[in-house]
């Protein structure tokens, strides 16, 4: 708990000295704001204040514990309450418990310490819950509205309305694109601007995941279903549950597993690997592809009913070269995040580098627009960047189709991009992207590039 945000509790007690008693105990956590009531009515007209936990005497005055305990869950359901009664009797707690108390303490000796475990845990528990409200508010700014696919260009405004209108039901999405244009982050955009934002999103890459291991990722596995499942998986569509689930490189679905997953769809429900319980699910499906779908189904690649099934409310996001102007603003936006980060002084594009971003075609599209830029903020002495800090070779994406390059094969593919526009002209590729020409003749010794 933030000391700016106290644990609230409400001590509803009418034995004066059994309540300072409790009051004292819990009031010995700094972090703690008690206060005390001697009616039930006297705790419901505050319950305005929302207080995290409540300990509630069974005998009051004014209420019975069933009825007060009922009147609070119907104001408050998040609030925990723990019912303290002066006599064991297994009824009363068994019912209470039914009715959603947390727990149900008599009062012996071993009251408090029993109190102060409790108010440990739900303590906990309500920290949790706040910083995970906290996190999804702002991972919810992040990817509101307008937020996350920046962009100002007609064609970013049209998947901008897409985007709002797909949130606003289950519907299934499909996204194409080419690499780097904004497919996973377009798919989060609707999560988050969905009414499923506080369930889970799960993102599974086609191409990422061995062909053998595809089905019980998806699906889940029972223990002992093959060699190696020595425990029970539950597969991603379980795990999104009640949220979204992002197929990315759908295209790359094995075509055995396009049938078993067309099945799951339109049954909706999913059978682990090696298991034979029916489990239901809800979860809202966006694929996504950099290929052309309608194309691999005329190649006979993709299932032709699967294709419809999924193809839903499709959003085609645009190549970054035919953005226009939306470069330039993308790029600014890049450098100024990335001089914030590193804590440095704010850098800026000079004319001559935004016309340089202009004419370069971006095959690697936003990721290649952001890796440039902020590769070029690092390289530039002073508080211009110049158009020679771009690390740009014509026609080539230099961070190519994923993140999942290393560094050292991105760096490999710059300097090699660069000695083919430069016609191997070593000392051009060591002046163009500031670094030594020892270090490329080493590239070349050892075979990492070529001079054709
Ligand atoms: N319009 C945009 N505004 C801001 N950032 C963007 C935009 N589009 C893409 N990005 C950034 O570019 C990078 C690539 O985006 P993303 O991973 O969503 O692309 P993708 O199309 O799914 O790529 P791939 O085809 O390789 O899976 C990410 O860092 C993302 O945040």
């Amino acid at each position: 708990m933030t000391p700016s945000l106290p644990f609230k509790i409400f001590v509803v007690e009418d034995n004066e000295w059994y309540g300072e008693l409790l009051m004292h105990r819990l009031g010995q956590n700094p972090n703690h704001s008690v206060y005390r009531f001697s009616t039930g009515q006297a705790c419901l007209d505050q319950l305005g204040e929302k207080p995290d936990f409540i300990t509630l005497d069974y005998s009051l005055p004014d209420a019975k514990g069933e009825q007060l305990l009922r009147q609070i869950s119907d104001r408050l359901p998040g609030t925990e309450v723990l019912v303290i009664s002066g006599q064991e009797d297994v009824g009363t707690a068994v019912r209470m418990l039914q009715q959603g108390a947390y727990d149900y303490l008599v009062k012996d000796e071993n009251t408090l310490d029993r109190l102060w475990n409790i108010v440990g845990k739900v303590e906990q528990q309500v920290r949790l819950r706040r910083e995970n409200a906290q996190l999804r508010q702002q991972i919810g700014a992040r990817y509101g509205p307008g937020q996350a696919i920046l962009g100002e260009h007609p064609s970013v405004q049209q998947v901008h309305l897409l985007i709002a209108k797909a949130a606003r039901t289950a519907i299934t999405v499909s996204v194409s694109g080419e690499t780097g244009t904004g497919k996973e982050l377009a798919a989060k955009a609707i999560h988050f601007q969905s009414d499923r934002a506080a369930r889970p999103f799960v993102a599974v890459n086609m191409a990422a995941i061995p062909r053998e291991l595809v089905e019980s990722e998806l699906f889940g596995h029972e223990k002992g279903a093959f060699t190696g499942a020595v425990a029970r998986r539950v597969g991603r569509l379980e795990e999104a549950t009640g949220g979204t689930l992002f197929l990315d490189e759908i295209a790359d679905l094995d075509l055995s597993l396009q049938a078993k997953l067309l099945r799951v769809l339109q049954e909706r429900e999913v059978t682990r690997v090696g298991g034979n319980q029916h489990i239901a699910f809800d979860v809202r499906l966006i694929v996504a592809t950099h290929r052309d779908l309608l194309a691999e189904v005329q190649a006979g690649r993709f299932r032709e009913d699967l294709y419809y099934r999924l193809l839903g409310l499709p959003i085609a996001l645009p190549p970054l070269r035919q953005r226009g102007n939306d470069i330039l603003l993308l790029a600014d936006v890049f450098v100024r995040e990335f001089c914030r980060f590193n804590n440095l002084a704010l850098r800026q594009l000079t004319e001559a580098a935004r016309a340089q971003l202009m004419t370069h075609p971006f095959p690697g599209n936003v990721r290649e627009l952001k890796a440039v830029v902020e590769l070029a903020t690092v390289l530039a002495d002073g508080e211009q960047i110049q158009a020679t800090d771009l690390p740009l070779c014509a026609g080539k994406a230099l961070i190519g189709a994923g993140s999942q390059l290393s560094l050292r094969d991105q760096t490999t593919a710059i300097v090699q991009g660069c000695l083919d526009e430069l016609g191997g002209d070593v000392l051009a590729v060591a002046a163009r992207l500031q670094i030594g020409k020892s270090t490329i003749y080493r590239m070349i010794q050892l075979r990492e590039v070529h001079v054709s």
